[in-house]
């Protein structure tokens, strides 16, 4: 904790009006806008406003010493132009001026309010160029409404620390719109992200995802071939009478491996989501913000449901990778922080959408972290030992395989994927034939 004395000013620039002008906590009883700051930790540090001088000692822990703090918020209603927006925000914090800034996600939330997303961005050095630079930033996003907000954190005589919000004027200097005290607030009890995963990152209809991609085609050209490839696709598709079995896991835990050889066992035939006619806009799509990138997986596995409708009349399918998959990378990117954050068990998230063909079987292949870091290495590819390391130990991949553990109708069924080739295919197959009977 830092000491009163040693604190920078914070500076907060909030763009949206409404959730920011929601009145101050104890001023007229109603809560007002909180605030958490997604931390290199694993916590979220939150707090809120008040009106008058009471409230529980603001947390500092955000503001480094000596420097200043700043951070700025979007609305992130699931509109294309405000994940954009987002977007935009976070490529241009890392360039330039804010360099030498560290850049952490803070979310704005409330009773009254909507989620807002945005940035705390930790100036170790102080001085006036980042509070500049981002009200240079904020200006030049000028075409959009409402005109950007400017929240300014300062320590007061008693090390208290307040928040003084200003609008910014198009030509230049700014006018204060109030002064609030921060103080902590609890971390709440669902992550302040939860409420809105449905509408912007987990889709659960063909419409909510193709709504979301229709709305990209003038920006982006592939969107309109993904489009038309979904419209081609007859709706509904059906299950033919052979089984379909999912096989689902982290990278490196054997997919490729199990899914090959399955398939040679049964005859089957073999298909992975994203499927081949529209693998070669993954990296279009993957550039994009969260709404869109999500969306475009979400029509992946439409798309590859019609093929499974079709293969599955002829002989058993093998498929690589699901809606599971889509859903699970989604939540675990969205949720910041530790396992405990993610979606409680029996969340909406994890039901199957209702429009998608269900697969009979879906296998969950799990190793432990660290042979999942051997094969990752095994496997050569263009990661660092070091960033192997990172990725396979952090908490992301728990959160994407808690994720998947959560799913519910149809289940993912876990399979221990760290024995040989040999004995995880034994295990493979004799879960198929005791769920799907003889093949
Ligand atoms: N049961 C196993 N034992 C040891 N190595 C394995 C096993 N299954 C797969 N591998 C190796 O681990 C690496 C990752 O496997 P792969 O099938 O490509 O995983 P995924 O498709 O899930 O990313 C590959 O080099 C593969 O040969
Ligand atoms: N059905 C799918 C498949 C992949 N994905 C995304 O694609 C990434 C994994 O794809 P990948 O090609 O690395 O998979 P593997 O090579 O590990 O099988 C995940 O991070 C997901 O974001 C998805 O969302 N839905």
């Amino acid at each position: 904790m830092l000491h009163p004395s040693r604190l920078g000013r914070l500076t907060l620039l909030p763009r949206a009006l409404s959730a920011m002008s929601a009145p101050p906590a104890g001023a007229s009883g109603q809560a007002g806008p909180c605030f958490a700051v997604e931390g290199p930790g694993s916590d979220l540090v939150c707090f809120t406003l008040s009106a008058g001088a009471s409230g529980r000692p603001e947390p500092r822990c955000f503001v480094p010493a000596p420097g200043r703090c700043y951070s700025l918020c979007v609305p992130a209603a699931p509109s294309v132009p405000m994940a954009r927006l987002h977007r935009r925000l976070q490529q241009r914090l890392r360039q330039g001026p804010f360099g030498r800034c560290r850049v952490l996600g803070l979310l704005c939330y409330g009773a009254q309010a909507a989620l807002e997303k945005g940035f705390l961005i930790q100036d170790p050095q102080g001085g006036p160029e980042t509070e500049r630079a981002l009200e240079e930033l904020l200006r030049g996003l000028g075409e959009l409404p409402p005109p950007p907000l400017l929240g300014v954190y300062e320590a007061g005589e008693r090390g208290e620390l307040w928040q003084c919000l200003w609008a910014l004027r198009g030509a230049g200097g700014r006018d204060l719109l109030r002064r609030a005290r921060v103080v902590a607030a609890e971390e709440p009890p669902l992550h302040p992200a939860v409420p809105g995963l449905s509408h912007a990152a987990v889709f659960h209809s063909l419409e909510a995802a193709r709504s979301v991609v229709e709305q990209c085609t003038s920006f982006i050209p592939e969107a309109t071939a993904v489009l038309d490839l979904v419209d081609k696709c007859p709706k509904q598709s059906k299950k033919g009478e052979f089984p379909v079995i999912v096989i689902e896991g982290l990278d490196a835990t054997g997919k490729t491996t199990v899914t090959q050889s399955v398939n040679d066992s049964l005859n089957a035939l073999l298909l992975r989501s994203p499927p081949a006619c529209i693998s070669q806009w993954r990296k279009t799509f993957d550039d994009e913000p969260t709404l869109i990138r999500r969306a475009f997986y979400a029509l992946g596995n439409y798309i590859v449901a019609s093929e499974i409708a079709k293969a599955s009349t002829k002989s058993p399918v093998v498929v690589d990778r699901y809606w599971h998959s889509t859903a699970a990378y989604a939540i675990a990117t969205e949720i910041s922080g530790k396992v405990q954050n993610l979606p409680p068990a029996h969340h909406e998230v994890y039901q199957w959408p209702e429009d998608l063909l269900k697969p009979d079987l879906v296998l969950l292949l799990t190793v432990s972290p660290e042979e999942r870091i051997r094969r990752l290495q095994g496997r050569g590819l263009e990661k660092t030992e070091e960033e192997t390391e990172l990725e396979a130990n952090s908490l992301f991949p728990q959160k994407v395989e808690e994720s998947y553990k959560r799913m519910e109708n149809p289940r993912c069924q876990e399979v221990d994927a760290s024995p040989s080739r040999e004995e995880v295919l034994r295990t493979v197959l004799y879960l198929i034939k005791k769920h799907c009977g003889s093949l």
